[in-house]
């Protein structure tokens, strides 16, 4: 079987008390959508984040491709391939949509005589204002900070943004948590679209509906330990809610 994208095992992270993760492992391969899954506090986001470089795990190992890799930061993740949509969204408030957009990744045009490119800030709001309209999302003013757009607008920006960006994986944390219905069926849509275009992703969802209708495999946490996987499939929305409560145990051995 061909080795998978990412393959982490044995993640532990603790802040002070609380034990996040207790030996988690999680696999994705390239091309498919895995919804994380598991009751509130079980580990999902500081999972997705220590597989971002968001933060770093205090034991266990992660492989991309077979190779053993440390995310020391965001940064070390994205030129992975791996982008991320937080469940805070982590936009900066007081930027524009398009300043939010290509942060650390702005396009410039050549200056006078060619030398010192100057900010193409035309061509970056016309790519977000595509990007976002894709997504159904549509932003008054290309110019005013994030801070006054509504929670659905800022999410559709966060997730536009990742999906623009992403080369191998996107993470996304409830990137349908505040979407109205249309909304939510676009971000499902795309979801599909980037799978099909062979960026795998990773759907953290508390909505069973949209992880039944979108994924292809689903991995459970529990207790920050991962206790079951399925082919979506071949699993019923009982079977689910039942792993993540801890009614229905499974050996490890599908997936
Ligand atoms: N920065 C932090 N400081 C202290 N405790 C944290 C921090 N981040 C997470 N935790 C704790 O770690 C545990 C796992 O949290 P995490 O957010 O990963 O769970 P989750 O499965 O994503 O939950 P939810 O579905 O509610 O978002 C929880 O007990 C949480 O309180």
């Amino acid at each position: 079987m061909a080795v998978p994208l990412i393959d982490a095992r044995g993640i532990v992270k603790s802040y002070g008390q609380v034990e996040a993760l207790r030996g988690a492992d999680f696999s994705l391969r390239a091309g498919e959508v895995v919804a994380l899954i598991g009751d509130n506090g079980a580990g999902k986001s500081t999972l997705a984040k220590i597989l971002s470089g968001v933060e770093r795990a205090d034991g266990g190992t992660i492989e991309v491709d077979g190779e053993p890799v440390v995310f020391g930061a965001v940064e070390e993740a994205r030129s992975a391939g791996i982008e991320t949509v937080h469940q805070d969204l982590a936009l900066c408030a007081d930027l524009s949509p398009a300043g939010n957009f290509f942060l650390g990744r702005e396009r410039l045009k050549p200056g006078l005589l060619g030398l010192f490119g100057v900010l193409d800030n035309a061509v970056m709001r016309r790519e977000t204002q595509e990007a976002c309209e894709r997504l159904g999302v549509r932003l008054a003013s290309q110019t005013a900070p994030v801070s006054g757009l509504s929670g659905g607008q800022r999410q559709g920006v966060a997730v536009a943004r990742a999906v623009t960006w992403a080369r191998r994986v996107v993470f996304m944390d409830e990137p349908t948590a505040a979407l109205g219905v249309v909304q939510t069926r676009r971000v499902l849509d795309l979801i599909r679209t980037v799978r099909d275009s062979g960026v795998s992703v990773v759907l953290i969802s508390h909505n069973m509906r949209d992880v039944m209708a979108v994924s292809d495999r689903v991995e459970v946490l529990r207790l920050g330990r991962r206790v079951a996987r399925f082919a979506t499939a071949s699993v019923s929305m009982e079977e689910l809610v039942g792993a993540m409560t801890g009614a229905i145990e499974q050996q490890e051995s599908q997936g």
